[in-house]
């Protein structure tokens, strides 16, 4: 159908399409957890995991309860799955996280990929020049590193990683959304993630958290303690125009 020119005036006066149906959103920063809420990693986390267990002489840990291990960072990661096999002894369970390491440094984008809908919301959030930020408790260059891979590192003012404050300065503690806000530009930040782990980090910082239920949530459905939950970053945006 060919454009009418009232269309054509509005494009004209609004550049973009999608900026003339823009809800406005009452945030400056978006908050992104990683695991679980932009990318899937259980794959990549998974294989380095078993990577480490065979190593060690245990059994592999089957795929989709790789990413019941997920939200605590590497090493919590590991710790349950050794945990659940028996346990090691301090020194033998450093050199299969170090090997876990090692192997996940070299395999982590293999399988990991962006979520649908993860590219075009961040697009529609940069369209907003609202200012996104990554908060993971992965290792920040961990994160950077998959991130440049999938192309996606560019739309982010920062990526703070589960190293990146210091020790006990990972989530569930609030230091890195507060840093979050501070390299965002400073302003009201809400927070998107998965786990347990991001509601407490939110909570204790004090912004508005939304709940995806579709990566590695360790709670039942409604039990997450969000003020929101989405089934898809599709649903990111309007959650987001309603929170305010
Ligand atoms: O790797 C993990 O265990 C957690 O990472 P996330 O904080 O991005 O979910
Ligand atoms: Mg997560």
């Amino acid at each position: 159908m060919a454009p009418s020119l009232a269309t054509n005036r509005l494009q004209f006066e609004e550049p973009s399409a999608t900026a003339a149906a823009m809800t406005d959103l009452p945030f400056a920063i978006i908050g992104f957890d990683l695991d679980g809420t932009l990318l899937e990693t259980h794959r990549d986390l998974g294989a380095a995991v078993n990577h480490a267990l065979d190593l060690g002489g245990f059994a592999p840990v089957p795929a989709d309860h790789a990413s019941d291990l997920i939200g605590g960072g590497a090493k919590i990661m590991l710790q349950r799955a050794v945990d659940e096999q028996g346990g090691l002894p301090e020194d033998e369970f450093r050199r299969l996280y170090k090997a876990m390491l090692a192997y996940y440094a070299d395999n982590n984008a293999v399988h990991t990929q962006p979520y649908p809908h993860a590219r075009e919301t961040l697009d529609a959030l940069r369209e907003r020049d609202i200012a996104m930020v990554v908060v993971t408790n992965k290792f920040e260059s961990f994160a950077r590193q998959i991130l440049t891979t999938l192309d996606l590192a560019d739309h982010f003012a920062a990526i703070i990683g589960g190293d990146t404050m210091g020790k006990g300065k990972a989530k569930p503690a609030p230091d890195p959304i507060f840093e979050a806000q501070r390299r965002g530009g400073g302003g009201s930040l809400a927070f998107v993630g998965d786990s347990s782990y991001d509601v407490a980090a939110a909570r204790a910082a004090r912004v508005p958290v939304i709940g995806a239920r579709y990566g590695y949530c360790d709670k039942p459905r409604g039990e997450l303690g969000a003020d929101a939950e989405i089934e898809s970053l599709a649903e990111l945006v309007p959650a987001l125009a309603r929170l305010g």
